[in-house]
Parts: C-alpha cells; sequence; structure tokens
C-alpha cells in the first residue's frame, strides 16, 4: 500500500480541529496511488479524501487546489477542496503540506468503451476553455525540461536499444518544441495525467476527474495525447484502439474543434506523451521512494507504446 506518511486517527482528530467539519469518525489509507498519501476520511460532515503530499511544495501546491476550485464553479466535474478556518487550502500535516477535497462518488471504469471515452472528451474540452481565465500560471514539471534532466538518470540503466530510443526521441520532441507549429498551438492549465484511474464514473456517465497533482501550463493537445494513450489503446498490445479514439476526439472537438496546428501536432504528441510516462515510470522503478509496499508501475507499457506511436 503506498502510504508514505501514516496518519492515525487520533492525529487526525487534532489536526481536524482547524476545519469546520467537525469530529473526525475514521480514516483509512488508498492503497492505489503512486504520488502522495491519500485517505479516506469520515467526519461530522461526512466523507473526504485527504492528501499529503509527498513531493509538491507549500509554493506549489496553491496552483492544483485553487485550479480545482476554479474549474468546479464553472461546473468541471472535479473534487473542491475544504478550506480550514483560516481560509486556507493547504495546511501541514507531519511537516508536510496536506488539503482535504471533497469525495467524488462513482468509481473509475478501467475497460472503457466508446461512450465512455466520449464523455471524457467532452469533458476534457470544457474543462481546457474552463480553465482559460485562471490566473495562476505554473509550468508543467513533469514537462520537456523535467524530460531532460530525468533522461540522464535512468539511461545507465537500460540496455543500447532503448538507450538509442530514449535519445532519438528526446530529440526530436526539442527540435519540435522549437518549431513555430508547436509555439502556435494553444495552452492553458491542462490536467496531464487523465489516466483511466483519475476519472469516476457511474455506468456511463461520467461523475469527476480528479488527480490534479501532475496539471501544469501546457499544450491542449498534449493532454488530450496522455489521454488518448491510456483510454484509447489495448492495454495487452499497446495498439491504439480507432472507436475510442474517435469517440474521444469527435466528442471533445465537438466542444473545443482542433486548430489546424493542432491536427499537424497530434501525432508527435502522442510519441511526447508516451515519452513522459516511460520515463517517469523508469525513474520510479529504478530510484523508489520509501513507502509501504509501493509497486511501481511498469515501465516497458509505456515504451511499447513510443514503439508503436514511432512505427505510425
Ligand atoms: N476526490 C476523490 N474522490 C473519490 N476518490 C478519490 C478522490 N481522490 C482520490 N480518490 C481515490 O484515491 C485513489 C488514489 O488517488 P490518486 O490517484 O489521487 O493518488 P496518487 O497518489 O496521486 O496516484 P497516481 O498518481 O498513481 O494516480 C484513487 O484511485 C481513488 O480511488
Ligand atoms: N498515471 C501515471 C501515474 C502517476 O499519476 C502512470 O500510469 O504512470
Amino acid at each position: 500500500m503506498a502510504v508514505f506518511t501514516p496518519v492515525t486517527l487520533t492525529e487526525l482528530s487534532a489536526w481536524l480541529q482547524q476545519f469546520s467539519l467537525g469530529r473526525a469518525h475514521s480514516i483509512k489509507g488508498i492503497s492505489s496511488g503512486i504520488e502522495n498519501s491519500n485517505f479516506f476520511i469520515t467526519t461530522d460532515s461526512g466523507e473526504f479524501v485527504l492528501t499529503i503530499f509527498e513531493n509538491l511544495s507549500f509554493e506549489q501546491l496553491p496552483f492544483y487546489l485553487h485550479l480545482m476550485d476554479h474549474l468546479a464553479q464553472r461546473g468541471i466535474l472535479v473534487p473542491a477542496p475544504v478550506p480550514n478556518k483560516a481560509g486556507h487550502l493547504v495546511t501541514a500535516l507531519h511537516g508536510k503540506p496536506a488539503s482535504i477535497v471533497s469525495k467524488l462518488v462513482g468509481e473509475s471504469q478501467l475497460s472503457p468503451v466508446p461512450v465512455h471515452c466520449a464523455e471524457v472528451g467532452t469533458m476534457l474540452a470544457k474543462m481546457h476553455l474552463a480553465g482559460q481565465d485562471y490566473a495562476i500560471k505554473q509550468e508543467n514539471l513533469r514537462g520537456l525540461s523535467w524530460w531532460v534532466e530525468t533522461a540522464p538518470k535512468v539511461m545507465g540503466f537500460l540496455n543500447d536499444d532503448q538507450q538509442r530510443l530514449l535519445s532519438t526521441e528526446l530529440a526530436q520532441q526539442q527540435d519540435f518544441a522549437a518549431s513555430p507549429t508547436y509555439q502556435a498551438l494553444p495552452r492553458g492549465p491542462v490536467h496531464a495525467d487523465l489516466f483511466r484511474n483519475n476519472v469516476m464514473f457511474n455506468g456511463t456517465k461520467l461523475t469527476g476527474f480528479f488527480d490534479f497533482y501532475f496539471a501544469g501550463w501546457d499544450t491542449f493537445i498534449f493532454d488530450i495525447a496522455v489521454t488518448i494513450n491510456d483510454w484509447c489503446i489495448d492495454l495487452n498490445t499497446g495498439e491504439l484502439d480507432a472507436a475510442r479514439a474517435d469517440a474521444l476526439i469527435k466528442a471533445y472537438q465537438q466542444v473545443r474543434p482542433f486548430t489546424h496546428e493542432e491536427q499537424a501536432a497530434y501525432p508527435i504528441m502522442l510519441r511526447a506523451a508516451a515519452l513522459r510516462f516511460w520515463l517517469s515510470r523508469l525513474f520510479d522503478f529504478y530510484q523508489p521512494r520509501e513507502a509501504h509496499m509501493l509497486t511501481p508501475h511498469d515501465p516497458t507499457h509505456f515504451e511499447r507504446i513510443l514503439r508503436k506511436r514511432c512505427a505510425q
């Protein structure tokens, strides 16, 4: 279970006094996350999710929490952050930044069909539009600069063929990032990690996007590519499923049509999105942090997706 920072009910009860949520009834660690320590908590006011941030700083966090607040106020289905009595969305718990957000109803749809992908496409486009007047700017911390910084740290663990793939793809992404097409891509605050396990559904109805802690300013088409690379592929082969990808893109474009530059950038952005998660998974695999029974995600999954997207 990936709880890096354990919290007891007694500790929660004391900490919760700064909120207007009444008494704490229960706390239960959530095992599925790999980035932060997450807990379902029950209080006099109902059920919430408590997150202790393991990597993000007090300075970086307002971007994510105010973004969720901004989006929620514009009708995008996302968890609402709960302020403490002083109005702060982030406060220290065990010396680390922590926050409470509302608990979404529903469950993850891990075997999506086109109707789920269409729901995701529609909400993603609405989210991109709703974020356009968001005032706080913070770059995608897992963007190109991080790829350049991280590649040398994992290179020594790779075989020759993998090293070639990583170096070549990184160079091509750097070239593309310097191109006029890339510079002209529409951008804003994006989720940047909208995988199947970060969306809730009730049946075929989408009930929320969550886990915004990799969000940042980046191109909308990168966000779309990250989403397609998870929602619209066969997990066993890495092949794109045309019916699911078409459903997602068509639904997205009914709300926000692609620009000419986005059409052009789509194939290389599918590769960029695969590279980003290959790298982060390699990094987590070879440089693991302390956690109670953490199981890192398989890096070869995104290596295979990257190879497939390159071959297309
Ligand atoms: N607001 C929420 N409402 C309901 N469930 C939530 C909420 N936030 C998190 N969860 C639950 O907690 C689990 C882990 O949360 P989350 O994905 O945010 O963790 P994480 O550490 O950032 O993980 P990862 O980066 O691997 O996705 C989710 O799969 C979901 O079941
Ligand atoms: N979605 C990421 C985990 C970080 O949120 C992955 O599957 O590698």
